[in-house]
């Protein structure tokens, strides 16, 4: 009988203090045995001479739309995305799917979607909305992460913004049961007055879009967000924040002990407003892309450690719903999920030097840690071995048949990426490799557990 069920060779293991050579061993799917050079039989081994060997990235931010809009995207086209770029777990987002996550039948309809189809693992996001702040209570039993909240028009009929009342009675509810709120910050006041103003006057262009949603907006939302946390005590995350201000006011915030933490997302480090008026559809989303001074902004708070985490915010729709008149009307959302970690590679490590360290950090070991999943994030002894094995120095262009998204839309494609994942392990088992995703669908909801 062999020692081990997998032993991985000759890698480059990636932590949050460096890079250093090291085999690994996996029995039971759990990482047993982390040295310079481990003996010993094994069933299988795999050869990752070359290779850097990342903790599987950790995307708390996507939209799957399952159940009822599989067509939009699915957990299995989804998550085989997700696979292919070196992601072994998601926290699903409550809205996009029909019915949204507001109940424990909901949960549990959008639990045993994703355990029939996903490939890798998931935790879920309960919703926040006006009318069910009874119900936190029984998303919280189900294993709910947190809670989302939109401050401003969803863009979804099924999930109202919360105003500031509302957000406040679910903080103080939230608190009470020991969960974070995230929070969508724009000042629906602003943007829909803005909106309103230039669809009247059909000034309906990019710009007209890009216009009617300003920083200030956002800043606005951020600053109320963090008041009302620290007044509930509810722990805070601001989802998806585009600009340096926003950044900041969440490190001015930290720096009182505010428990609040922010996510920015590849699209916001990698493209900008131009970028937006040059592709139009594929690339609107809320908050939208920003001006160059803006990113730049985002990479300097990211190197410096103001960020605490990168999610996708990967909200895909039918091609058709990327079609309209007005780009008011257009739906907003980025396809991003499966170019998370090769982006930050290219833009921040090759072009930007930012250490390794760093990035899997922001993608594995500090999302981890916030939503306070079990055995993620960190290659450890009696870890999950959720893996990454990455050819750092590999170029690649990203061709529309490389996606594995339901609908091949990205703003990424024709983009030279330098760094590619070659293969992804869940839980010792090999889910994507060269190409192909694995046809098993093995992913466990996880929830949170306190330590
Ligand atoms: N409803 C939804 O997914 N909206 C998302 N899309 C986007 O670009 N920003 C969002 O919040
Ligand atoms: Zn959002
Ligand atoms: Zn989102």
């Amino acid at each position: 009988m062999s020692l081990y069920d997998l032993l991985i060779h000759d890698g480059i293991l990636v932590t949050s203090n460096g890079a250093k050579y090291a085999d690994l061993a996996i029995s039971d799917g759990k990482l047993v045995a982390i040295s310079p050079q481990l003996t010993g039989s094994a069933s299988e081994e795999i050869d990752a001479t070359g290779l850097h060997i990342f903790p599987g990235v950790i995307d708390a931010h996507v939209h799957f739309n399952e159940p009822g809009r599989t067509n939009w995207e699915g957990f299995a086209t989804g998550s085989r995305a997700l696979a292919a770029g070196g992601t072994t777990t998601f926290c699903d987002m409550p809205l996009n799917a029909s019915p949204p996550t507001l109940d424990a039948a909901s949960f549990a309809l959008k639990r045993e979607a994703s355990e029939a189809a996903s490939l890798v693992d998931f935790a879920l996001w309960g919703g926040l909305v006006p009318s069910n702040i009874e119900q936190l209570d029984e998303l919280a039993e189900c294993g709910a992460i947190g809670f989302k909240a939109f401050m401003s028009n969803s863009g979804i009929d099924d999930f109202d913004a919360v105003d500031d009342d509302t957000l406040q009675r679910g903080m103080e509810r939230a608190a009470r049961l020991g969960k974070l709120v995230a929070v969508h910050a724009e000042d629906d006041h602003l943007t829909t007055k803005l909106a309103r103003e230039a669809i009247k006057k059909g000034q309906t262009s990019v710009r007209d879009y890009l216009q009617a949603r300003p920083v200030s907006a956002e800043l606005d939302a951020i600053q109320r967000a963090i008041g009302i946390a620290e007044a509930t005590g509810c722990s805070l995350h601001i989802v998806h924040i585009s600009c340096g201000a926003g950044i900041s006011l969440v490190a001015e915030a930290r720096a009182r002990n505010v428990d609040v933490s922010c996510e920015t997302c590849p699209h916001y480090l990698v493209l900008t407003e131009e970028d937006m008026e040059r592709m139009g559809a594929v690339a609107k989303c809320s908050p939208p892309l920003r001006i160059k001074a803006e990113q730049e902004m985002l990479w300097e708070h990211l190197r410096m450690g103001h960020i605490q985490t990168i999610g996708s915010d990967h909200s895909p729709s039918p091609t058709t719903m990327k079609i309209a008149q007005s780009f008011f009307q257009v739906w907003g959302g980025i396809s991003g999920c499966q170019s998370l970690l090769s982006l930050l590679l290219t833009k921040g490590h090759h072009e930007r030097n930012l250490p390794l360290s760093l990035l899997t950090t922001l993608t594995a070991e500090a999302v981890a840690r916030r939503f306070q999943l079990p055995g993620k994030g960190k290659l450890v002894i009696g870890a999950d071995a959720d893996l990454a094995l990455v050819d750092l120095q590999a170029q690649t262009i990203l061709h529309t048949e490389d996606l594995h998204y339901r609908h091949q839309q990205s703003p990424y494609i024709g983009m030279s990426m330098r760094g590619q994942i070659t293969q992804t392990l869940l839980r010792g088992r090999t889910v994507y490799k060269q190409g192909q995703c694995s046809t098993q669908a093995h992913g466990q909801l996880l929830t949170p557990q306190r330590r």
